[in-house]
């Protein structure tokens, strides 16, 4: 049987997508969690000097994107073909579009960054929440099944339905007006696996 090693900080963030795979398909993984005291003195044996890395069999891989994609296609949650994989790739790399530019407001609004987070808030987040999140009520929309791509789950309906659940403890109003992203989230995170997993995971700050 593989051995996966999920190393990550006492967070959410980057490594709950990985956490919310392994919870979707019932595998087990060990999960190695380092401190922030911890971090500089394994930082340079990383393979991008960044976490999370997950250890296949203790091979290395980085890039949380990567992780995701790959447990997604040993799982059956990638996509069911080449051009369902290729959806959820789109809509991957649109949501990482999207973290990128409100990256600004969330550091500051975590206190990671000193910076006035309600004028991030008007002048960043609000405007760009709008932009991405009419694409992907718009996909799911056009989705009958209610999920974003084809007729069952994949790896990115619990990536944005984790965010908008995030985004719903901080800010309701921004996500007032996108029925069917609500919708959605609802749907994904009470699938028991997902929910039984968002019920008993550590309690981290973000
Ligand atoms: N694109 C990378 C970004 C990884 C990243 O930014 N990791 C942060 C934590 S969320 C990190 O390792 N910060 C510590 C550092 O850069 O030294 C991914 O998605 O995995």
């Amino acid at each position: 049987m593989v051995h996966y090693k999920l190393i990550y900080f006492p967070l959410r963030a980057r490594g709950e997508i990985a956490r919310q795979i392994f919870a979707y398909a019932g595998k087990d993984y060990e999960e190695k969690s380092v401190t922030f005291e911890q971090w500089p003195a394994l930082k340079n044996t990383t393979p991008f000097g960044q976490l999370p890395v997950l250890e296949v069999d203790g091979k290395p891989l980085g890039q949380s994107y990567a992780i995701a994609r790959y447990l997604a296609q040993e799982f059956g949650i990638a996509g069911k073909n080449d051009i369902e994989k290729a959806e959820v790739d789109a809509i991957a790399d649109q949501f990482k579009d999207y973290l990128n530019e409100v990256v600004p407001y969330l550091t500051v609004a975590a206190g990671f960054k000193p910076g006035d987070a309600n004028q991030l808030r008007t002048d960043v987040f609000v405007p760009n929440f709008k932009k991405h999140f009419a694409f992907f009520e718009s996909i799911l929309a056009s989705n009958p099944s209610g999920f974003f791509v084809g007729n069952s789950l994949t790896w990115v309906d619990l990536l944005i339905s984790q965010h908008i659940s995030e985004v719903l403890e901080k800010d309701l109003k921004v996500v007032e007006e996108f029925k069917k992203i609500q919708a959605h989230r609802k749907k994904i995170q009470s699938i028991e696996s997902i929910k039984n997993w968002i019920a008993r995971r550590p309690e981290y700050p973000f």
